[in-house]
């Protein structure tokens, strides 16, 4: 199979991480016979920089003319002090709301290599830890009505959904819940916000089409202390676009570092977009630190959503298992001083975690 890949290198280690992704998919194609081929494109700081844009339309002509986008990370403090609509974050919501991708898949898996990485004890992670997260990803807050009044003493960002922008997600939170365990958790604010009160009439009119799906509602508020106290009871998590941004982050650290959480971005039809859910991370960028697993298990999840490439897409993850299992590890889930330091020449770079996923790959 022949794939044309859009890639948005971005800022700060994005384009670090996405070179270690496109590797190790070069790799698969070589294993598996299969050719990817990639068309680099400018998006955020990067596109500020060269273009005075932070998504000129030329990036999104090329992505949605691609079979799948992969992105690296936006932002970072050089363009902190821009107006919004030129901030390099604005490019990441006019690609998603541009490629239609209303539904980001966050699966926050904790590998049992990384048991030590996790902060909380042992017996609240269990044998580990296996949470999707379906965020919605092109309504609510993010691209409701904002604005300043005209003496610039007050603000306002708008929270709106509509029906089907609610059923669409939703309808994503019950199928995925039917390929796991069956458990579908909708995290809202119900007892103030108005649009939760509807996401939850929505899903009551859609449950009885999802008979073995156990459903159950919680307070976002509730759900960040719970996914500390007891993450194991979640199975499938579906919320809005600002809840699922913040959980997903809090979600990446019990299962280790957020260097290791990738996402997927799915529309109805049209090419998908890949990303890390980590930022730039300006601290250490140009410094080969950052781990690059996030943006290699988000290449599988490219594999298996947009190519229907399972095996190939389990073999990424088999590789990565097998490089863990080694004792090879980046910094951010290298676990505490002591821990650190018995790693020895285990503890590694960036580029050095790309060349092993792609040696156990070749060697599976
Ligand atoms: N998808 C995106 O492009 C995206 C996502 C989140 C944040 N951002 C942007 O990134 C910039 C920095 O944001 P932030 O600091 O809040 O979040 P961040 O995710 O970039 O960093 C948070 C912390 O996690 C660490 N970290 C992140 N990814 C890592 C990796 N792969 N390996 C090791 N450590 C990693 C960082 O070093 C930092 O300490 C901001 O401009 C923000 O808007 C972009
Ligand atoms: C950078 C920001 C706009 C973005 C978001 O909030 O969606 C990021 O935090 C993410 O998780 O992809
Ligand atoms: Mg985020």
């Amino acid at each position: 199979m022949n794939c044309k890949i859009a890639t948005i290198p971005g800022d700060g280690i994005g384009p670090d991480i996405v070179r270690e992704g496109c590797r190790v998919l070069d790799a698969v194609g070589l294993k598996f016979g299969h050719s990817f081929s990639y068309t680099p494109v400018l998006a955020g700081g990067a596109a500020l920089d060269a273009t005075g844009e932070p998504l000129p339309q030329a990036t999104l002509d090329a992505c949605l003319a691609s079979d799948a986008v992969l992105l690296g990370a936006v932002g970072g403090p050089k363009w902190d002090t821009l107006p919004g609509s030129k901030r390099p974050e604005k490019a990441l919501l006019g690609l998603r709301a541009g490629m239609k991708v209303y539904a980001n898949l966050r699966p926050a898996l904790m590998f049992r290599q990384l048991a030590d990485a996790c902060p909380l004890k042992s017996e609240v992670v269990g044998d580990g830890l296996d949470i999707l997260i379906v965020r919605e990803l092109t309504g609510g807050i993010y691209f409701g009505d904002r604005g300043r009044n005209a003496d610039n003493t007050a603000a306002w960002d708008t929270e709106a959904y509509s029906i089907p922008e609610i059923e669409r997600v939703v309808k994503i939170g019950f199928e995925s819940a039917m390929k796991r365990k069956n458990k579908l958790c909708v995290v809202d604010k119900a007892n103030i916000l108005e649009t939760s009160r509807l996401w939850r009439e929505v899903t009551e009119a859609m449950k009885a089409s999802y008979p073995t799906v156990e459903l159950s509602y919680m307070y976002v508020d509730n759900a960040a202390m719970q996914l500390v106290r007891n993450p194991r009871q979640f199975d499938v998590i579906v919320t809005s676009n600002m809840f699922g941004d913040i959980l997903s982050d809090e979600a990446s650290q019990i299962t280790g570092s957020i260097g290791m959480l990738a996402s997927a971005s799915l529309g109805d039809s049209g090419p998908g977009l890949y990303e890390p859910i980590h930022g730039s991370a300006p601290d250490i960028a140009g410094k080969d630190l950052a781990n690059p697993l996030a943006t290699i298990l988000t290449c599988a999840m490219m594999l298996r959503y947009s190519f229907s490439m399972e095996k190939e897409s389990a073999a990424i993850e088999a590789a990565v298992e097998k490089v863990l299992d080694a004792g090879w590890r980046t910094g951010d889930i290298a676990g505490g001083a002591e821990a650190r330091s018995r790693l020895g020449d285990k503890l590694v770079g960036t580029k050095k975690m790309g060349d092993l996923v792609v040696e156990a790959l070749k060697a599976l």
